[in-house]
């Protein structure tokens, strides 16, 4: 089944039918670098008759209790075929195995979470009344859906993060038109298929293949889109915004993450949960600790720890169960990581471990002796490379944390009640991780980020409140 899944030619899934192209683009085998199969590619015509079909479907009543089912269903399918689908993530992501069975399991919940909260979505009682010359009067709102959805999604989590999407679209009474990472699309076509199994009503669910720009452009210039969610990179997030005009858009952009080990720490479980949450995914998280600060006076110590557990780490073939770091998504990503490595060491910095290229696998790379205006500091590196450097004064660390275009999580290791409530209150991000890394995410917590991490939040509940709109009903009695 792994491989008929993997050798198939995806075609597109437009009102349920799968519609083959004659142009077709390749998907790597990331590890390999063969091609492992092959997707359709979808023109200005696809993506109109898509957006038509999603309109379409929305006059067809699907009640919160059939959204429910469906999405229940869904997830239950999906948990059933748990190992084909991870295996498949191993091959397109080039994600280690068990990272990989990991994200599966996440994405069965965010559906499952999903559908218990297609039950919940409610409004609210406004007292109109409380106000002069309205005494004859009560309101209330409710929380209607918002229409025809786009969701454009990255490559790094290419189930979980489609599921972050469908799910509250779904639930909230919707329809999706999903474009996913060309790079990393077949889950999601597999996804669609589930989601047929499933029940759900035809047209609910649009998938478009093809490239990010062309199919982008075509969703944005169709007035039928009521709103855009995009996950992805902040240039492209930026260029959605600005085409997007007067509709709706949630933007879940990137991050250069900092995580803060306090002298009175527990540096063994800080070393620990610092050491995986760099490297899971190669780096590839957007929440990934990139930046890490570490009181002065237990630097050395700290440093040690970091040292020796980083080094324990196996790269290699991502589908062999004992491999912890896979290839990068590309090539030319294995490549711009080496070399904001070796201009960092130009500036300065010294590689304490890794630094390290073969072909697209990048070793996990530890930096000193940097600086905060060193692109593997100022910018994201999404890639496995993390810096450290020491600070003395609470002040000091929370100012560095913040001189940051980004702003979506940050970690703080210490026992100090005082500071961890004055980095809650002063630290400028969408979330702070108190003994943890930046990189924590359960999928029913809101998550988002300020600056130019983004704007709206996800977590099925909150982003039900995006994909929503509030309505008032007011009645003169
Ligand atoms: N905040 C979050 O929740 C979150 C989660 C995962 C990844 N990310 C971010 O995503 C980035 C990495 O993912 P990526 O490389 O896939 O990002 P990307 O921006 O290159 O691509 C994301 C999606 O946008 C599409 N796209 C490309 N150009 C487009 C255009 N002009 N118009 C519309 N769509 C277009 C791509 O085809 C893809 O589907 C990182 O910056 C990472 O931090 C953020
Ligand atoms: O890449 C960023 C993701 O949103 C983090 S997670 O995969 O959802 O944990």
């Amino acid at each position: 089944m792994t491989a008929t899944a993997l050798e198939k030619q995806y075609g597109l899934y437009i009102n349920g039918e799968w519609k083959s192209t004659e142009e077709t683009m390749d998907v790597l085998n990331k590890y390999t670098q063969k091609i492992a199969s092959k997707i359709s590619k979808a023109d200005k015509s696809h993506v109109d008759e898509a957006v038509k079909g999603a309109k379409l479907a929305l006059e067809k009543p699907f009640h919160p209790t059939d959204r429910y089912h469906v999405l229940m269903k869904a997830a239950q399918l999906l948990i059933e075929r748990t190992e084909e689908f991870a295996r498949i993530l191993t091959v397109e992501v080039g994600k280690p195995i068990g990272e990989s069975r990991g994200e599966v399991e996440r994405a069965a919940l965010t559906l499952q979470i999903s559908a218990e909260e297609a039950k919940r979505i409610h409004g609210e009682g406004i007292p109109v009344e409380s106000a002069p010359g309205s005494e004859n009067r009560m309101a209330f709102t409710l929380r209607v859906p918002v229409g025809v959805i786009a969701a454009i999604t990255p490559f790094n989590a290419p189930l979980n993060l489609v599921c972050h999407k469908i799910g509250p679209a779904l639930a909230a009474g919707n329809t999706v038109v999903l474009k996913p990472a060309e790079v990393t699309p077949i889950t999601a076509l597999m996804l669609a298929s589930i989601f047929e199994e499933a029940g759900l009503p035809l047209g609910r669910l649009q998938v478009l293949t093809g490239e990010g720009a062309g199919i982008g452009n075509w969703l944005l210039e169709n007035k039928d889109v009521s709103m855009f969610t995009f996950t992805g990179s902040p240039g492209v997030g930026e260029y959605i915004r600005s085409k997007a005009g007067l509709r709706k858009v949630a933007l879940e952009l990137g991050n250069n993450s900092a995580t803060i080990v306090h002298k009175d720490a527990d540096l063994e479980q800080a070393a620990s949960l610092i050491t995986q949450k760099s490297f899971n995914n190669a780096g590839q998280v957007c929440i990934s600790v990139q930046r890490v600060y570490v009181q002065e006076e237990v630097y050395e110590q700290f440093l040690l720890k970091l040292k020796e557990k980083t080094e324990k780490l196996i790269v290699g073939n991502p589908l062999e169960e004992n491999t912890d770091i896979g290839p990068l998504i590309r090539l030319r990503e294995a490549e711009r990581v080496d070399s904001w490595v070796k201009e960092a060491v130009q500036q300065g910095a010294k590689i304490e471990t890794g630094g390290k290229r073969e072909g697209a696998s990048y070793y996990p790379t530890i930096l000193t002796n940097v600086n905060d205006d060193m692109k593997v500091c100022r910018e994201e590196v999404f890639g496995p490379v993390v810096s450290v450097a020491g600070y003395n004064d609470i002040n000091e660390v929370i100012a560095r944390v913040n001189d940051s275009d980004y702003g979506l999580q940050a970690g703080l290791f210490t026992n100090d009640l005082k500071f961890a409530m004055k980095a809650a209150r002063e630290i400028e991000v969408g979330g702070l991780i108190v003994n943890d890394a930046s990189a924590y995410r359960v999928d029913h917590m809101p998550y988002g980020g300020v600056k130019n991490s983004g704007t709206g939040k996800e977590g099925p509940k909150y982003a039900i409140e995006e994909m929503t709109e509030e309505k008032i009903i007011v009645m003169n009695l």
